[in-house]
Order: structure tokens, then sequence, then C-alpha cells
């Protein structure tokens, strides 16, 4: 089926081949009672479906403060040091990053970069240096308040910070935490920073339309409101509970069909490379909220036509277990054209007149029929052109059926236990007090592998 709107559509008809309506029609009633639940305000998993509603329930108080300080930093820094990792930066790194031009010579305006988000020491040493001379301000990002990678970013750049600026600090540190608890809740509430809350209902992966995404990108020059007006457009195209009139569950219902006939990774692609980081976000959006109890698809992402040459080769005609997902710009705001050469020194005038977006739209069309024809499922999810609203819409799009697709599966889309597994080792063998069982256990173990 093809839903056609100017906005966003989605076509599988690329898929008939591997799944039927026959097959699709058994589902009917799941999906409807998925749907229900994912609405009831008395869902077993109420405390974590915040989200669902967010950009209809929109707090205007709340926007016009996260506007406020965020026009605040645009005034008077130059740089905002947003520290978080995964759910905690994702999302606002996603939006950021595809509306803004690939090279930028603008001053004047506030630049947004990332810490917390790995444990390089290189990569926090440098950050410092990049900053010296701009002024800066720091937005940290944890919904917990104890996760290890921003934890010790935030405490490397407050030292920094209390250092450069003194009792300055207090505006210039923001926190973006959890209502009540953690550390960070903890001191906001002692020492006076200004603080945003993620609201408890709604998982970092989730949580791009709260202040976690929405307070950055304000702060870095994006329209927040018409973010959520694309989101909210969603919300309210994505209410049906039939997955045939519900685009956002025919994705999840398709790739749950997929999955249990072998195509066990799904390849996200576009053809503009800005969108790179829509798909970090995406992938760790349906990889946490799928990748348990050994199910799950494995998403992986790709920028063509870069990455046809190389991994190319294996989508055309390696192992079958791949199906494709392709998000196309229908319309580019900017484009470069081909002009003719009198001389025609590289035999390329039959291209004359045509743009780098046209053929950039040929080869993804060229892509698509070579894969579809070498085996691989197609699904395309296009978008009428790249801006916060279509984004906002896409974002919820992708939550919504990531739920509905995990919740098919039968795990839960809102946890993530099998992150603690790390998480764990790592602090036991960092000699956190309260596991020096683990760490005795681990120790031995890392000496018979590497002695
Ligand atoms: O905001 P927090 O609590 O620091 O968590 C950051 C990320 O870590 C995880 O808990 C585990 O990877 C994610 O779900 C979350 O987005």
């Amino acid at each position: 089926m093809t839903v056609t709107k100017q906005a966003f559509s989605l076509n599988f008809s690329l898929l008939s081949k591997f799944i039927n309506e026959e097959e699709k029609n058994k589902y009917t009633n799941i999906i409807s009672m998925i749907h229900q639940e994912m609405h009831s305000p008395t869902s077993k998993d109420c405390d974590a479906l915040g989200w669902v509603d967010l950009a209809i329930k929109q707090d205007q108080k709340e926007i016009e403060q996260m506007l406020s300080v965020a026009n605040e930093i645009r005034t008077k820094s130059a740089v905002l040091i947003v520290i978080g990792i995964g759910g905690s930066y994702l999302g606002a790194k996603a939006v950021q990053d595809a509306l803004t031009p690939y090279f930028s010579k603008k001053s004047g305006e506030t630049e947004v970069i990332y810490a917390g988000q790995n444990m390089s020491g290189a990569y926090i040493n440098q950050l410092l240096q990049y900053v010296e001379d701009r002024e800066v301000y720091v937005n940290v990002i944890s919904k917990s308040g104890t996760t290890l990678e921003p934890a010790i970013s935030f405490r490397v750049i407050k030292s920094y910070m209390e250092k450069r600026y003194g009792d300055e600090i207090k505006n210039r540190i923001i926190l973006t935490t959890d209502p009540k608890n953690g550390l960070l809740r903890k001191l906001a509430q002692e020492e006076g920073y200004r603080s945003f809350e993620v609201p408890a209902e709604v998982g970092g992966r989730f949580s791009v339309l709260t202040p976690v995404g929405l307070f950055p990108l304000a702060a870095g020059g994006i329209d927040i409101q018409a973010l959520l007006d694309g989101a909210k457009q969603a919300t309210n195209d994505l209410m049906f509970s039939n997955y045939k009139e519900n685009e956002a569950y025919e994705y999840a219902l398709s790739r749950y069909l997929l999955e249990k006939k072998g195509y066990i990774i799904e390849i996200m692609a576009s053809f503009e490379p800005s969108l790179r980081n829509v798909f970090e976000w995406w992938k760790q959006l349906f990889g946490e909220s799928e990748g348990k109890d050994e199910k799950g698809i494995f998403p992986v992402s790709v920028t063509y036509t870069t990455d046809l040459h190389s991994i190319g080769q294996y989508i055309q005609a390696g192992k079958r277990q791949i199906f494709e997902t392709i998000l196309h710009v229908r319309n580019q705001q900017e484009d470069c054209t081909i002009q003719l050469m009198e001389n025609n020194f590289d035999q390329l005038n039959f291209l004359e007149d045509k743009t780098f977006h046209d053929i950039n739209t040929i080869a993804k069309n060229s892509s698509i029929l070579a894969h579809y024809d070498g085996g691989v499922p197609v699904i395309q999810v296009e978008i009428d052109k790249l801006d916060e609203y279509h984004l906002g819409y896409l974002l919820y799009f992708f939550e919504k059926a990531c739920a509905m697709s995990a919740y098919l599966s039968g795990v839960n889309p809102f946890d993530q236990p099998g992150v603690e597994s790390y998480k764990n080792n790592i602090f036991a063998l960092l000699n956190k007090p309260g596991y020096e069982s683990l760490k005795e256990e681990l120790e031995e173990r890392l000496t018979e592998i590497f002695d």
C-alpha cells in the first residue's frame, strides 16, 4: 500500500514479493489491541509512554523558558557544550546536523558541540583547547545522573568552568535531568543551577521532543516550534489503530514479517549525507528497544552513494538477510546544475541541465531496482523537504513504529537490561564500592584471556 501525502509518504510496493496482504491481515487485531494499550492511561507501560502525546500536550511555559535561556546563550556565548550519551544527545545532534550547512564560516552563531558521548582523553582535552578563547555555556543532560561517560566529562568540564568563570558558572551550566531523582537534580536543588526536566515517563531514546533535544536545538538556532508542529501532525496522522491507515504500524508490521522470514538486518539508507546522525538516533531507538530476549532486527545505516562504493557489493550480492529502508528527501532547497562544456573533455554533456539532486534521485531509483533484483526487500520513506517540520514528523513516525514493532515481537520497548551488563563490569573493574566480588571474578577471567 502506498500512502501519499505531501509531507511524508511510504512505499511498500517492493515488498509484495516477500510478504503478502493475507499474511499482514492476520495481524490486524493484534495491532489494534497493542494500539489501544499504547493509548490507554491504564496501560501496563504507562510509566514509559509519555512520549506518545508529547507534541500535542506541549507545555508552552516550558517552551518559553527554553527559548529564553537559549536566547541568552546565543547572545552571550560562542559555544554550547552539550554533555550526554545515547538518547541524551543523539536526537539533538541528529536534527542539528541535518539542518546545519555542511561547511559554515558563520561567525556570531552559537556552535553546539558534544561531550560525554565517549571516553577519549584526547577528545576532552582537545575540546577544552578548542573553546579556550570562546565564551562557553554547558548543558549537561542525563536522566539518571549516573551514566559514567557524561559524569566524568561533566566533572572535568565543571572544574574547567569553575576556574574560568568562578561563581558565574551558576548561570553558565544548565542541567537537564529527572524531575525528582538523581545526583544532577540534587546538584540543581542544592547549588541553584538552572535546570530542565526529562519527564519521568519518557525514556532516553524517546526524549528528543523534551528539553533533552529541544533545548540544545533552540540554543543552536533550530526552530523547535516547527519541529514540534511536525511531530504534532504525525501524532494526529498516526492515531489510527488499523495498520492500513497508519503508516507507522504498516512499517512495523512489514519489518516484523520480514524478520520472521530471515531478514534480520535493516539497512537505513539515504542519499543525503546530512541525515547520517538521524540514522545514529534511529539505531539507538530500534537497537535498544528491540534487541532483547535474543530477538530483534539489527539496525545498520549507510550513506549513498558513498557506501555503494564500499559495502554496496555486499548489499547487492552478499548473504540474503538484509532489507533496506531508503529515506528520500523529495525536494532540495539547494542544488547545483551541470553545465554544457564546449570541448566535452569528460564526455558528460549528456547530463546538461541536470542537477545533482536529479542525478542523486536517479541513483536512488537505480540502486532500489538493483538491490531489489538482487533479492533485497526495499521500503521507501519519503519526506518532502529537509526542515524542522518534516524532521519532527519523521522522528515521531519512527518512535511510534518502534514501539509497535517491539510489542509485536513480544519484547518491552522501553527497557534496556542488556546495557547493564557492560555498566556493571566497568564499575566493578574501576573499583566502585559495592562491586567487590564481581571485580574479583572479572579480573580472574581477564588474566586467563590476556596473560
Ligand atoms: O540520560 P542517561 O540516564 O545518562 O542515559 C543515557 C543513555 O544510557 C542508556 O540508559 C543506556 O544506553 C540509554 O537508554 C540512555 O539514552
